[in-house]
């Protein structure tokens, strides 16, 4: 397990890292989401012991980083693909890991083949895509045979095939029973890979849950012939109401819910679904620029803010 607790990181005046408190449980996927400055890296940086909080603290299996006697056997960590040494061989590279962590050479031979890049092993780094760096890099995490990863930004880069090939490693990796906390600034990107979200905006927790949960948040999509008529009904009935780009209104409730203020008010539908998360993109910036304003700290208190709207 992964546990952040109130954790804070101030360059000089500048609060990068607000008292962000969550946990990454074993067996999940948890994606840590925000705009670019939100304070993701920095997160990430303290969690695997490269900067120091000013306050809070994290530990990895209830122990600090520092503390962990040979961290890559249990934590995978993936900070920067970029930063990889342009002059090494794909397999000098984790040749090196597997040197670092005891283990023996040939690991890095079958890495190569498990990460899909072996037919570039002989080749400089240098001269590898930003999508093949990212393949080298998650095989160095896997090198330890670890139980946690902690991947920065890991789909930058990658092409679909390749988004695709990380989701499904992820997913196994998870599955048998592994932690993996990843960091992307683009909601659609890890809405398919993760099972839970800790959003971060202005170094602020805005909103932690269960994608499900998230998800559910964004109720029904309804339209009817007098989208005045319905409007009022709707607003009558004590339901939220959201105008969507198209005219739409989404609205925070149930179908039944939705269906029975029109059916009560006379009005005809003519589209009554589920949002199917269409909103949590809406969601997502809502969210970002609620922490800007300072306002809402849980989904709790965002969900009261947006009845109040
Ligand atoms: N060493 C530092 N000194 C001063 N400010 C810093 C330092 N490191 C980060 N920051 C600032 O802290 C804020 C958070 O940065 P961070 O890199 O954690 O954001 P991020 O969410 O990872 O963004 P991105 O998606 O762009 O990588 C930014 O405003 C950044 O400029």
């Amino acid at each position: 397990m992964i546990s952040v607790e109130n954790l804070t990181k101030r360059y000089s005046a500048f609060t990068a890292v607000d008292d962000v408190t969550f946990t990454c449980e074993p067996g999940t996927i948890t994606g840590f989401l925000g705009p670019n400055g939100a304070g993701k890296s920095t997160t990430l940086r303290m969690i695997t012991g490269l900067t120091s909080p000013t306050a809070g603290r994290t530990t990895i299996g209830g122990i600090g980083y520092a503390e962990l006697p040979n961290p890559g056997r249990v934590v995978g960590v993936m900070l920067d693909a970029a930063a990889q040494h342009p002059g090494r061989t794909g397999l000098e590279t984790l040749r090196l890991s597997a040197a670092l962590m005891g283990l023996p050479g040939r690991r890095a031979d079958e890495m190569l083949e498990r990460v899909g890049i072996a037919d570039a092993a002989k080749r400089r780094v240098g001269n590898y895509s930003l999508g093949m760096r990212q393949r080298l890099g998650i095989g160095a995490t896997l090198m330890g045979d670890p139980q946690l990863l902690i991947l920065d930004e890991p789909a930058n880069g990658m092409d679909p095939e390749g988004i695709r090939w990380m989701r499904g490693l992820l997913r196994d990796f998870a599955h048998r029973g592994g932690t993996v906390l990843l960091s992307s600034h683009l909601l659609g990107e890890v809405q398919a890979t993760v099972d839970r979200l800790v959003v971060i905006g202005g170094g602020q927790v805005v909103a932690q849950g269960s994608l499900a949960e998230l998800l559910q948040r964004q109720g029904v999509v309804v339209r009817g012939l007098d989208p005045s008529g319905l409007r009022r009904a709707l607003e009558g009935a004590g339901l939220a109401v959201d105008v969507q780009p198209d005219g739409g209104y989404r609205v925070d409730g149930t179908a039944e819910q939705v269906g029975r203020a029109a059916a009560l008010a006379g009005e005809v539908l003519t589209e009554l679904r589920d949002s199917d998360g269409a909103g949590l993109e809406d969601l997502f910036f809502e969210l970002t620029s609620a922490s800007d304003r300072g306002a809402a700290t849980s989904v709790a208190q965002l969900a009261e803010s947006r009845r109040t709207n």
